[in-house]
């Protein structure tokens, strides 16, 4: 299940303009997608349809099965543990499974592409974002371990195996947004792969009890048949997935770090605690973002009033924290007018504050480049240096990278177009 085909509209738009670049992405493409997917036809599958068949597949709603006296319901466990958990224990009994021809199907392991397998000199490489990220699956991870680890008294699970489980739920399960909690595992819905592309319907049927799916992009015979898994950015289709997509639309910089630490020389810790305050009551403290095609409002809005030009009251140096409110350090004026723009009223304070946001932004994209283009050079001799065990991850940690790039240098045109 290779998702090797390029949309030719992309294909041939990307050979006008940027030839190299679009070259240089698909030989990453081809690298990406490597050892990804199954030969459908061999005898697991094969074994698989029957058993399917033989369920009474797709027609038989799945359901949970029991396992040593103990039915999974009767466990206060969460969907997403019980499934792993019955994967997990499924696994381990082998040929002796209701289920092992569906097992057969599964992957193997997940180690070469799935971040919570990264080790150490991998992490270095990723982007804090991603780490960040990995770092809160790994907690949900450990949790989920012990709570399943109190639940197994006689059955013996091994960490190693419960995550193999949990990874085969996180990336294959469907959740029925009807019912609250409702994850399934679909087997043949779950051999679909992702493209946005994609246009689906998937509801639950009520009269024949069975999940369908109704695709309203044509195919023909023989084509692959693609899913959508939603509207994710590459950081959320690697941490659950493994993979990265080209071009994703919904790819984005967060800029939160960099408006945090950026010290403006007349704003003192009084003038910052006054700003952050009206951030935070007006809902515009962090969450700053950059993507291809625009930047975020709330990183505009919140530089409109980080970069004020008109600071007042700059003498009164009192350590009261509730001077700020007795006397504004900003010009009452000036905040009215940073409010309006907040709910579309004005669209602007004024032109130099404007000037001095794009600028700010500009200079920050120039930065962060130089910054990352530095990580793609430390991941090229990463790769000269180290083993192939881990290429793929590799491969879709440099395009996280590369991804950003884009993003970046979109984002110094726009500031620009704007500037000259
Ligand atoms: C729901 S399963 C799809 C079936 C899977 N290909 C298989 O053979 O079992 C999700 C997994 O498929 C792979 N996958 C799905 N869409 C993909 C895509 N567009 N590119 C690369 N891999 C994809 C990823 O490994 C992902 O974790």
């Amino acid at each position: 299940m290779d998702n090797k085909e390029i949309n030719p509209e992309k294909k041939n738009k990307c050979r006008k303009g940027r030839t190299y670049r679009y070259r240089k992405r698909e030989k990453l493409q081809n690298l990406c997608f490597k050892k990804r997917g199954k030969v459908i036809q061999d005898d697991n599958w094969k074994s698989f349809r029957k058993w399917s068949k033989h369920q009474g597949l797709p027609k038989t709603k799945f359901t949970l099965a029991e396992f040593g006296g103990i039915t999974f319901q009767s466990l206060k466990l969460t969907s997403h543990q019980l499934l792993a958990l019955y994967l997990a224990l499924e696994y381990q009994k082998g040929i002796n499974s209701q289920i092992y021809s569906y097992i057969q199907m599964l992957p193997k392991d997940f180690d070469d592409y799935m971040p919570i397998y990264f080790d150490y000199k991998l992490l270095e490489l990723v982007p804090d974002h991603m780490k960040e990220l990995i770092d809160s699956q790994k907690i949900k991870f450990e949790k989920d371990l012990i709570k399943v680890s109190g639940f197994l008294k006689s059955n013996k699970i091994t960490r190693e195996r419960f995550l193999w489980g949990w990874m085969c739920e996180n990336s294959k399960s469907w959740l029925n947004s009807d019912i609250r909690e409702n994850i399934a595992i679909a087997p043949m819905l779950d051999f679909l792969n992702h493209s946005f592309d994609a246009k689906i319907k998937g509801e639950f049927n009520k009269s024949n009890q069975c999940y369908e799916i109704t695709t309203f992009t044509p195919y023909k015979k023989g084509q692959q048949v693609f899913i959508n898994y939603g509207p994710h950015d590459n950081y959320l289709i690697l941490l659950d997935y493994g993979f990265t997509i080209l071009n994703n639309l919904y790819n984005y910089i967060s800029l939160d770090n960099e408006f945090f630490k950026f010290k403006i020389p007349t704003e003192d810790e009084r003038i910052w605690k006054f700003k952050s305050k009206l951030l935070m009551e007006n809902g515009f403290y962090g969450d700053y973002t950059l993507n291809k095609s625009q930047i975020s409002f709330r990183l505009l809005s919140a530089l409109r009033l980080r970069l004020l030009p008109e600071i007042v009251n700059m003498n009164d140096n009192s350590n009261n924290d509730n001077s700020i409110f007795l006397s504004p350090p900003i010009s009452q004026s000036l905040i009215t007018n940073w409010k309006l723009t907040l709910n579309g009223e004005r669209e602007i304070i004024n032109n130099e504050n404007e000037v001095e946001i794009y600028r700010w932004i500009y200079n920050i994209c120039m930065e962060l480049k130089n910054q990352y283009e530095m990580k793609l050079k430390n991941i090229d001799n990463f790769k000269k240096f180290e083993s192939k065990k881990s290429s793929n991850g590799l491969t879709n940690i440099k395009l996280l990278w590369i991804e950003s790039i884009d993003i970046l240098n979109s984002v110094k045109e726009l500031c620009n177009e704007f500037l000259h």
